[in-house]
């Protein structure tokens, strides 16, 4: 019996249960995933990400990240059932199915492992990681806003004591590091999709500038389409454009640093909701909420294969 069968996807879990679960998915899926230890947080919890790969060795591949901000905790619980939905639907699906025979798939389940432990333990609307530097008694950097992208930029804030404190100079964080030099070192992401609660947002770049990105044209339309693919599930509404013009101005942002390094579709989706529960979402939401992304990560992920 898989122990996975046992798990809870309509719950929210803590750190040990994630890792568990990702330890056992992968063992019980190893014909298709495999887990990468990719770094250490910076209080040395390992980060971990899922590969998902039909075989051959030079693949382009597509990037996923949830929890960054560990308060959003419906981006955890939607990657997992996100992960789970690939093994279940690779040889049924054929928009998958061809996808995952020419592309990897990488998922990020937490990407603020640190930050997340402390949103169980101690602070349930804790952002940041939990670095800790002298010449402040403030704790943690704005996963966010510490990329080299425009960093110091408008929309990030360089007081430690802030919530979108930017760091000491970019990737100062092991969190942030980890991603970065596997992304290069791999050197072939076509897409990256860095998800984020609440807002009912799917946005591209820039989020630095209100300046346009080279195909700005083929993000809207193809945000408009997944868009759309997202409401026809069970009738959410997103607005999307780009992060800048639909949310506001944030500099040093993981999308913007995507896609200057030549990751051309780029995308940030703030799941729900639009404030009533906000971060606090329920459980029961869960299901509705990674049914409804995934189609519109799916959207994202064939454009990708097809362009
Ligand atoms: O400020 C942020 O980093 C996100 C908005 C965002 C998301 C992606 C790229 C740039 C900005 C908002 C949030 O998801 O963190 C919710 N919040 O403000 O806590
Ligand atoms: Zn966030």
């Amino acid at each position: 019996e898989r122990s996975t069968s046992s798990f809870s996807y309509s719950a929210y879990h803590n750190l040990e249960e994630i890792y568990s679960w990702i330890d056992n998915f992968a063992m019980e899926h190893s014909d298709i995933v495999s887990k990468i230890h990719i770094g250490n947080s910076f209080e040395n919890r390992p980060i971990l990400v899922l590969k998902f790969s039909t075989g051959g060795s030079r693949h382009p591949a597509i990037w996923i990240d949830t929890g960054i901000h560990s308060r959003e905790w419906i981006t955890h619980a939607t990657g997992i059932w996100t992960a789970n939905k690939i093994v279940s639907d690779y040889g049924k699906d054929p928009i998958l199915t061809d996808i995952l025979k020419a592309m990897d798939i990488f998922i990020e389940l937490v990407t603020n492992p640190d930050g997340f432990a402390f949103t169980h333990s101690m602070n349930r609307l804790w952002r940041k990681n939990k670095s800790i530097r002298p010449g402040t008694f403030c704790i943690g950097v704005d996963l966010n806003r510490n990329w080299k992208s425009g960093f110091g930029g408008n929309g990030s804030n360089s007081n430690p004591c802030s919530e979108t404190y930017h760091g000491p100079f970019p990737q100062s964080e092991p969190e942030v590091a980890a991603i970065v030099k596997f992304i290069t070192a791999h050197g072939d992401f076509k897409a990256l999709i860095s998800i984020h609660s609440y807002s009912q947002m799917l946005m591209y770049p820039y989020g630095r500038s209100l300046e346009p990105v080279s195909n700005q044209r083929e993000l809207y339309n193809l945000a408009k389409d997944a868009v759309k693919a997202l409401y026809e599930v069970h009738g959410t509404e997103y607005i999307f454009g780009s992060i800048s013009t639909t949310l506001y101005v944030a500099s040093g942002i993981t999308v913007d640093w995507a896609y200057d390094s030549g990751i051309k579709y780029a995308f940030s989706f703030e799941l729900r909701d639009t404030g009533h529960y906000g971060f606090l979402l329920p459980a029961t939401q869960i299901i509705p909420t990674a049914e409804e992304t995934w189609m519109a990560i799916r959207t994202v992920m064939e454009h990708t294969l097809t362009h």
